[in-house]
């Protein structure tokens, strides 16, 4: 069974990662499936995005990253996905996520919506708080992969909106220059 794990990844969290693995477990192949949506305004372009959760779902054999635009369901159509798969945090979050399953179940009949509660550790993660956390200056290292962190304090270093006050230890160590995209370069390295 092919499920879809569609969603904004703007960035990948370890939460999104654990649902990941522990969907890979269930089904023969997990499409993360990035938006491409014009209503936002990522932190990340699409493509920093695909590079992100690929490099992080390396080790996963049955893994696969895409974009879409579009209907959810029509993409997962077009893969001949049975499942969109989504994770359950909070009470908020299955409230949406109920109108969603709902909504896409009048859209396609044949295709299941499975959701996956959030382990522990990750029930209060989100793109929003790790951004938010590195704006501020705090240490996001534990919440997500060193390539991700290094980009999202590249990027805030980039705009001007992190200042001084990030402490050494808030930034893992690193290789590249401050104008390099480090995803882009350990990707790189991995290729030669
Ligand atoms: N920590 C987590 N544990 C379980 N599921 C999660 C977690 N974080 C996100 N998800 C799920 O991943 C899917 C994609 O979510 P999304 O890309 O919106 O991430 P997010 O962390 O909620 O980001 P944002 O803060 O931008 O909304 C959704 O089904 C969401 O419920
Ligand atoms: C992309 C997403 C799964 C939401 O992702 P998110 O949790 O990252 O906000 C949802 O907005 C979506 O499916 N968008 C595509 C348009 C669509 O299919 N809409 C009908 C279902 S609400
Ligand atoms: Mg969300």
């Amino acid at each position: 069974m092919i499920a879809i794990y569609p969603g904004s990844f703007d960035p990948v969290t370890l939460g999104h990662l654990d649902i990941i693995q522990r969907g890979c477990r269930l089904f023969e192949r997990v499409v993360v499936a990035v938006l491409r949506n014009p209503n936002k305004t990522p932190l990340f372009t699409v493509q920093k995005r695909l590079e992100q959760i690929r490099l992080a779902t390396q080790h996963l054999t049955n893994v696969e990253v895409d974009a879409f635009d579009g209907l959810t369901v029509k993409y997962a159509q077009m893969r001949e996905a049975q499942v969109l798969l989504r994770g359950l945090r909070a009470i908020s979050d299955f409230e949406v996520e109920l109108q969603m399953a709902h909504t896409n179940k009048t859209l396609s009949h044949q295709i299941e919506t499975v959701f996956l509660a959030t382990s522990n550790e990750y029930s209060f993660l989100s793109s929003s708080v790790v951004k938010e956390i590195a704006r501020f200056g705090g240490s996001i290292n534990h919440l997500v992969p060193p390539h991700v962190a290094l980009d999202i304090y590249q990027c805030y270093a980039q705009n001007n909106q992190i200042s001084t006050q990030i402490t050494t230890e808030a930034i893992p160590s690193r290789k590249s220059t401050p104008m390099e995209s480090p995803t882009t370069e350990i990707l790189r390295q991995q290729e030669a």
